[in-house]
């Protein structure tokens, strides 16, 4: 008898375009939630829209709060969710980049209270995925939440926002390819659960963006569009896998290393991508198409090497050599890469 049984989870509303900020309430009164809403950003994202989208939650006929986020961290979740305790909330609201958003995601989840993304970069593919990710000791990497009940993604916020936080966006998408590679290994070798349907939408996304790549300019809110849409797309496969396998491969066991080593020195994005030439090399070796992974970073203007990124060579050899140990996913570095092969990966495709 057949007992498989699947769960996806996805955002009911996604509502992306010029503007679209102001649609926030109309957005929501859909989802049919009840309570006064709780705005959840950090300094800048206020700023730029969390102040904004606080004026037009009021427009739902219950007064709106606010809390600021500074970092992401356990701290930080802890007293969101001791100020959604005292508030009593219906739901909560994230604007801002990855960290504020992961930051409500997370707190919403603790709570048990609805959760709405409103993103203020294109910068990360947790804008609509139902996972968070804050660094917890010695782990650093995504655990399961809920996804977004809507999300509104604003082309003219985004647009506007710095140039490098869309290229990050960018990067984080063409890293899938390696990590739908290793997440093929992984079901070839350790019997993985594979997902066919999440693996060719995440394969499909990177290259539709790589093939846009020559479009991507700063300051055209097309771009924007484009880096969005994609972001969606990458976060709608995590949901159908229910993990972030399809978006998350080796590449991201660097970064989240680099998170560790160096905290704060580069953007996710942009070590991912780099994390992604590297792994690219590793799984196909020097005549295979790593250099299609580097060039597509370059025609962006995403980083390409360490010193892009701002991290030192010793910190980049020892996230490579150390990645494998961050979480127990398999993918191309096994048991690990020594030395030596990290620094011949490493200089043959120019990264060091
Ligand atoms: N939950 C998930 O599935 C995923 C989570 N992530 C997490 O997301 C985080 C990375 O997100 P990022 O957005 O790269 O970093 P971030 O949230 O630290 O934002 C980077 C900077 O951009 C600023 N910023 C945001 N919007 C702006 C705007 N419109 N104008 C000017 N400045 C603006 C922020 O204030 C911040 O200083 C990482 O913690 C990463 O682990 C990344 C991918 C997936
Ligand atoms: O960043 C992600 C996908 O782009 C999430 O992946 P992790 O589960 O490795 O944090
Ligand atoms: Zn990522």
């Amino acid at each position: 008898m057949f007992e498989k049984s699947t769960w996806i989870r996805l955002p009911r509303n996604v509502v992306v375009g010029h503007g679209v900020l102001d649609q926030t309430g109309e957005a929501i009164s859909e989802l049919h939630l009840s309570g006064a809403p709780l705005v959840v950003t950090s300094p800048t994202p206020r700023e730029v829209a969390g102040e904004r989208v606080k004026a037009e939650l009021g427009s739902l006929g219950e007064t709106p709060e606010m809390v600021v986020v500074e970092q992401a961290s356990f701290d930080e979740i802890e007293r969101v969710i001791d100020v959604a305790r005292d508030l009593e909330p219906g739901y909560l609201v994230g604007v801002g980049g990855g960290k504020a958003i992961d930051i409500a995601k997370m707190a919403a989840a603790d709570r048990n209270l609805g959760f709405i993304s409103v993103p203020t970069a294109a910068s990360h593919d947790g804008i609509v995925s139902g996972r968070g990710s804050v660094p917890d000791g010695g782990t650093r990497h995504s655990v399961a939440a809920d996804p977004p009940l809507a999300v509104v993604a604003d082309t003219e916020v985004l647009a506007e926002a710095p140039w490098r936080l869309t290229t990050a966006g960018c990067a984080d998408i063409i890293s899938n390819y390696t990590a739908v590679r290793d997440w093929k290994l992984a079901n070839r070798l350790q019997n993985a659960q594979y997902s066919e349907y999440a693996g060719a939408l995440s394969q499909m996304t990177a290259e539709m963006l790589v093939e846009n790549a020559d479009s991507l300019k700063r300051g055209l809110e097309e771009s924007a569009w484009v880096v969005v849409k994609a972001l969606v797309s990458s976060g709608v496969a995590m949901s159908i896998a229910d993990s972030s396998r399809p978006a998350s491969g080796a590449e991201h066991l660097f970064s989240h290393q680099l998170d560790r080593l160096a905290p704060g020195d580069a953007l996710h994005g942009h070590q991912v991508g780099v994390g992604s030439v590297l792994t690219a090399y590793l799984q196909d070796g020097e005549r295979g198409d790593w250099r299609n992974v580097r060039d597509a970073l370059a025609t962006i203007g995403a980083p390409t090497t360490a010193d892009e990124l701002g991290i030192d060579d010793e910190t980049v050899l020892e996230a490579l050599t150390t990645a494998h140990e961050i979480r127990d996913r398999y993918t191309i570095l096994g048991d690990g890469i020594n030395q030596d092969a990290a620094h011949e990966a490493a200089t043959v495709t120019g990264v060091l």
